[in-house]
């Protein structure tokens, strides 16, 4: 199946170099017919999949704005934080997407929006920040949650760092191309190259490190002390037992320059060395 896969996206290049060749306008004749079923309704890459999904998000990101500036703004409420965290959520899923389709293009398909990965536990943690986000603000809206009336500054670290983690997170995919790989790779694909500039010069992993600050910080904005602290607990057990699986991975596909890289270069997550 993998094996499909992957003689799957080589077609494709194949065939993008082939049309953008002055002198053949049409796939080479010696290349088989790409798999319609990968892009048909139930497909991997379904296309009408990859469409709605797409819709949706969009309708959920426009309701979330809407709600958030008009409950700031128009009828003021400290329930602005649960809209807001909709529309986080939709843009980050679909930059996953988006950033995939565009700069590793033979790996996009639907689990590139990443809406189940983790499954069920990911939904489960946003689902009980929505609920405690909802919960709070409905039982004490005036409430005080940070300590030494400390709120508005947590509240301005939160978006600054939602926004930071986001643009970190999407310029790392970017950056790392047809290196990045939503599935930890265990085998070297052929277009796999060790990156070590942009912001992978200044952060070793830097799409954890974007989705950590973006996970805290969408949690400070919604004021959740709880999930503020849960999320803390599981993403760091997650993200240094990934990291570890990870670079002895990339230690055997890149040898000494990995380890070097290691030496120099920092995750930047606190207690990740
Ligand atoms: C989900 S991506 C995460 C990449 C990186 N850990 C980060 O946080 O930006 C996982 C894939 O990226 C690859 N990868 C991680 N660091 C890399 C690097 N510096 N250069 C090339 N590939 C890398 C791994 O081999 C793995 O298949």
């Amino acid at each position: 199946m993998a094996n499909q896969n992957h003689n799957e996206d080589d077609r494709f290049l194949h065939q993008r170099r082939d049309c953008e060749s002055p002198l053949t306008s049409s796939p080479s004749p010696t290349l088989p017919p790409p798999d319609l079923n990968l892009y048909a309704r139930h497909g991997r890459k379904s296309l009408s999949g990859i469409a709605l999904r797409s819709f949706c998000l969009g309708i959920a990101l426009s309701i979330g704005v809407t709600l958030t500036l008009t409950l700031l703004v128009i009828v003021p409420s400290s329930l602005w934080r649960l809209p807001f965290f909709l529309a986080a959520l939709s843009l980050f899923h679909f930059l996953e997407f988006y950033t995939t389709a565009a700069y590793n293009t033979p790996a996009a398909d639907i689990a590139s929006f990443l809406l189940t990965a983790n499954w069920p536990a990911y939904a489960i943690a946003h689902s009980a920040a929505a609920f405690e986000c909802l919960v709070t603000n409905l039982l004490w809206p005036e409430r005080s949650w940070a300590p030494m009336h400390a709120g508005k500054i947590l509240l301005l670290l939160g978006w600054m760092a939602t926004i930071v983690g986001q643009t970190v997170r999407s310029a790392a995919m970017v950056k790392a191309g047809m290196s990045f790989n939503h599935v930890v790779q265990q085998r070297k694909g052929e277009r796999h190259v060790l990156v070590t500039d942009g912001v992978y010069a200044v952060f070793r992993h830097p799409s954890y490190f974007g989705f950590w600050w973006w996970a805290l910080g969408t949690q400070m904005v919604m004021g959740n002390v709880i999930c503020f602290w849960l999320y803390t607990a599981v993403l760091w057990r997650f993200f240094s037992g990934r990291i570890k699986v990870e670079e002895e991975f990339l230690v055997k596909f890149f040898g000494e320059d990995y380890v070097n890289y290691r030496k120099r270069v920092g995750t930047k997550i606190p207690g990740i060395p």
